[in-house]
């Protein structure tokens, strides 16, 4: 075992409003893996060295303002069936326990349901597994009817697969011994129908809410807006990022998900044109697959977004392991991670570092293929912003189409649509008639070249 001590976090007051539910010792029972092995968890978390997963387990769980009592490593050279770690760790952990006076542990792996039963009832306290600390954060974090339904329901998902298992696993062990049926039985039926019960209400509230998204998202597509998604590992800067863009007042906070639900917002392109931006959910390493299934239609609006921003915290030590969890979680989710068209990559918090580190980071982004760009920006102090604002519009303008029209200057209705329905890139008045450069989206190509004679615009 390997104590560290962990910042002096159970004495420092925490911020205002900031509610203490409790105090808690987190518990990395990592593998030691041997190079190349994998510890059965995700590929990218052998990239992590303990300290920076112990860390990152301690984030998520101030993220939900527990007291971090204390944050320990516990090696392992396998998993035991019982209670994950080996008698001895239990023991030394029970005493920990007892001296720091926690009275939850957060285990940082995926526990089965009979070793985190076996544990509770060991250390007299309860035991969160890594999926389980999860679901509190979203729950947090949900700031939508939808968003909290789908919370809600990935929770009942996560604990009716954990009655299932345990119960076939005392079914085994009943019939090991020869017993057929037996206390708790009943009870496992009882909690499983409740269970369905309600998953079943759950899945036909979401339907209804979901609905009426869809018709909301209906009526945006009639306007011209595309859409702007903003993707990047939790914290790594998209809420400041997004307030920065759209100039907002949407809370950011030193947090791990600050942000679950999407929140749109517009945004102006040089140009005078418009799109939608949309913040997401901060993606983490190891979401599990149930999880991310669960938020999928919370990120449709990721999913039908014409560019993806993918911001990096180009500062974090992990950065690179991060951008692999993302890519991992944008591929569950159908999207190519490598598709240059689509995804920008923002480079963010580049004002840590000092003129010699900038340079060399210019160096590394000017050698990367042209149409993969990294843009590099503080999303703090507003550097950079413009140009990424720029290579928006540009990747937006690479599936629209440049139109040249002269219309009457009396034409006031059809200046107006004009304005509602096209970016105006140039407008000049000349003999009572505007000549016009407008640029629009396919779909409202014909509309424009039938109603004002418009011709494709010649470049210079
Ligand atoms: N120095 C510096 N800090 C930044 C920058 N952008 C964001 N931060 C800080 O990073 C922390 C996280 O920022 P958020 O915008 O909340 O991050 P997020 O990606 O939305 O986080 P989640 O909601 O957890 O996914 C905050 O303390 C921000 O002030 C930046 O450009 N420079």
């Amino acid at each position: 075992m390997e104590p560290r001590n962990f910042d002096g976090d159970a004495d420092r007051p925490r911020s205002a409003g900031a509610k203490q539910t409790g105090r808690v010792l987190v518990i990395g029972p990592y593998l030691r893996v041997r190079a190349g092995g994998a510890d059965a968890q995700s590929e990218s978390y052998v990239l992590r060295d303990a300290d920076a997963r112990l860390d990152e387990a301690a984030g998520l769980a101030r993220a939900i303002d527990l007291v971090i009592a204390d944050a320990i490593i516990a090696p392992i050279s396998q998993i035991r069936p019982a209670t994950y770690i080996g008698k001895g760790k239990v023991e030394e952990i029970t005493g920990l326990i007892k001296s720091l006076e926690v009275d939850l542990v957060v285990m940082d792996c995926a526990l089965a349901p009979i070793q985190q039963r076996n544990l509770e009832k060991e250390w007299n306290a309860k035991v969160l597994d890594r999926t389980g600390l999860i679901l509190e954060i979203f729950g947090r974090r949900a700031k939508t009817k939808e968003g909290s339904l789908q919370v809600e329901l990935a929770h009942l998902n996560y604990q009716r697969s954990r009655l299932v298992r345990s119960w076939t696993h005392l079914e085994r062990q009943r019939g090991g011994f020869g017993f057929m049926g037996g206390p708790g039985e009943t009870q496992i039926e009882a909690d499983r129908r409740l269970i369905q019960e309600r998953i079943s209400k759950l899945e036909g509230e979401l339907k209804k809410v979901q609905a009426t998204r869809r018709l909301h998202r209906a009526g945006r597509q009639r306007v011209p807006y595309r859409v702007v998604a903003l993707v990047g590992y939790t914290n790594a800067g998209k809420s400041t990022l997004f307030n920065r863009l759209t100039r907002a007042d949407v809370q950011a906070a030193d947090m791990l998900f600050a942000t679950l639900d999407p929140t749109l917002r517009a945004l102006n392109l040089p140009h005078g044109g418009k799109a939608m931006l949309s913040d997401t959910v901060g993606f983490i390493s190891n979401l599990p697959t149930q999880l991310v299934a669960a938020f999928r239609a919370t990120l449709e609006e990721v999913l039908e977004a014409d560019v993806i921003l993918h911001v990096r915290d180009i500062s974090h030590e992990d950065a690179e392991a991060q951008q692999s969890d993302v890519d991992a979680v944008l591929r569950q989710l159908g999207i190519n991670p490598d598709d240059s068209g689509r995804i920008i990559e923002v480079w963010n918090k580049i004002d840590r570092f000092d003129a010699e580190q900038r340079d060399e980071l210019l160096n590394i982004a000017a050698r990367r293929p042209e149409d993969h760009p990294a843009m590099l920006v503080s999303a703090v102090s507003g550097e950079g912003i413009d140009a990424l604002l720029a290579a928006i519009e540009e990747r937006l303008a690479a599936k629209r189409t440049t139109l040249d029209l002269s219309i009457d200057a009396a034409d006031g209705a059809g200046i107006s649509w004009l304005h509602r329905n096209a970016e105006v890139l140039a407008k000049e008045l000349h003999d009572g008639r505007f000549d016009m450069t407008v640029r629009v989206d396919e779909t409202k190509r014909d509309i424009v070249v039938s109603r004002f004679d418009a011709v494709p615009h010649l470049s210079a």
